[in-house]
């Protein structure tokens, strides 16, 4: 029995270079974005799941009683689903899991919608921490995000981390560290480390094959590869525009590496020279001071371009993103697409010497495309416990609406 009332948040992110080179081992620098999901638990009727997701359109509620036996039914009868029980964190789900789910939830096979996958991540994540740490009690989940959904902000890997860490934290697996009278709290080293570890289990269901970079952000704040450009990070002033055409990761990821079976000699030297900007990109910041004055930047400018056009060579750019560049270039000011790509949002960099009436007017021509955009602040706390009556009246707003 679950009898207190919580909400846990996790951030979005920005990857600055590296991404989909960091799917295949290469590095990336990313880090986490003011902008967070936001799971409110609390008990619910005895015997029932419950979950709201309002930014999918999800309102589901299940008797735990027929949950628990398709867990057992999973598990029983076909050797090649008895892993949901004799569970293993670094384990992909398998097809036959998945399959089972969605005949369950009423999903149609191949079902790729936002809601589909919402809901698919979430029974999966329901069922696989149950059976390995004992059942989830009956309680009413519901999720919300500052982030737009399928954007490139990482709004999959933050959906992830709240559900892990509110699914592991209710059956018992990590604590609840919340002392009464208390704001916010977060989770000691290795809970972390088994939150991150079940949300990119829920990141594979939503993406296929994840490299890892978005739940680890969303789960400690900085992609642990690189700790001294975190700290660096933060200086730089960045504008995000969503271009709001919307794309899939999954497909995104999936249509990279089908180029890279086609043409190795071609496309392998793209991913070694994004590696290689990344890598020159944090050699940059780390040297630049606390304060960088405006001569750092060109380097940083030209990194942008050039990987925005590695970006395009790999398939993943979109007319709404060179339009993006193209009228940010028009105001001097460089881009480059962030996340998965094929849409969805890109960064424009903000050299302290930028005239605010530039950046107005930069901004005002991104609206006049039908792009939204807003300056944002890097730089946020990871999966954090909060009391609900710490949360500002907006997202408790959101919250208790749905
Ligand atoms: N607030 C949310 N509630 C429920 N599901 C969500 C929410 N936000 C994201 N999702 C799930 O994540 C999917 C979007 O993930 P996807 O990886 O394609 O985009 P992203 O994570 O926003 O961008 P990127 O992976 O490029 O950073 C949605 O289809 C939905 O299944
Ligand atoms: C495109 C990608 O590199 C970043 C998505 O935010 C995919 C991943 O790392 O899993
Ligand atoms: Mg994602």
């Amino acid at each position: 029995m679950w009898a207190r009332e919580l909400a846990v948040s996790a951030p979005g992110k920005v990857i600055l270079h590296g991404e989909h080179a960091v799917v295949l081992g290469k590095v990336a620098l990313a880090v986490a974005l003011d902008l967070r999901t936001f799971l409110r638990l609390r008990p619910g009727a005895e015997g029932r799941l419950s979950v709201s997701l309002p930014g999918v359109g999800v309102l589901r509620s299940w008797d735990t009683p027929g949950l628990w036996a398709l867990r057992g039914r999973i598990c029983l009868n076909s050797p090649l689903l008895a892993s949901i029980a004799d569970f293993d964190e670094s384990k992909s789900p398998s097809v036959e899991q998945l399959d089972a789910l969605r005949e369950f939830a009423g999903i149609a096979a191949g079902a790729s919608a936002p809601e589909s996958l919402a809901t698919l991540a979430f029974l999966y994540m329901c069922l696989a921490i149950s059976a390995k740490y004992g059942d989830v009690p009956s309680v009413d989940i519901v999720v919300w995000s500052e982030l737009p959904t399928g954007a490139g902000l990482g709004s999959s890997a933050a959906y992830a981390v709240c559900l892990a860490a509110a699914l592991l934290m209710v059956c018992g697996a990590i604590s609840c560290p919340l002392q009464e009278g208390e704001s916010t709290a977060r989770w000691t080293e290795e809970e972390l480390t088994l939150i991150n570890s079940w949300a990119f289990r829920g990141e594979r269901v939503i993406h296929g094959n994840p490299s890892g970079v978005d739940n680890a952000v969303g789960t400690w704040a900085l992609w642990d590869s690189l700790p001294p450009v975190a700290s660096r990070v933060p200086t730089l002033r960045i504008l995000l525009t969503n271009t709001k055409v919307p794309r899939s990761t999954k497909v995104l990821v999936a249509g990279v590496k089908e180029k890279i079976l086609k043409f190795p000699a071609i496309m392998n030297p793209v991913l070694d020279s994004i590696d290689a900007i990344s890598q020159e990109c944090q050699s940059v910041l780390e040297a630049m001071p606390a304060n960088p004055s405006p001569e750092h930047y060109p380097v940083l400018e030209e990194f942008f371009d050039i990987n925005q056009h590695h970006l395009n060579v790999l398939g993943v750019g979109h007319p709404s993103l060179d339009r993006l560049c193209q009228v940010t270039a028009s105001h001097s000011l460089h881009s480059k697409l962030t996340g998965a790509g094929g849409g969805g949002c890109g960064i424009t960099l903000l050299p302290p010497d930028t005239s605010p009436l530039a950046v107005e007017a930069a901004k005002q021509d991104l609206c006049a495309c039908g792009f939204e955009c807003w300056e944002t602040k890097i730089g946020a706390p990871g999966v954090t416990l909060h009391s609900c009556s710490s949360l500002s009246a907006q997202v408790l707003h959101a919250l208790t609406q749905s």
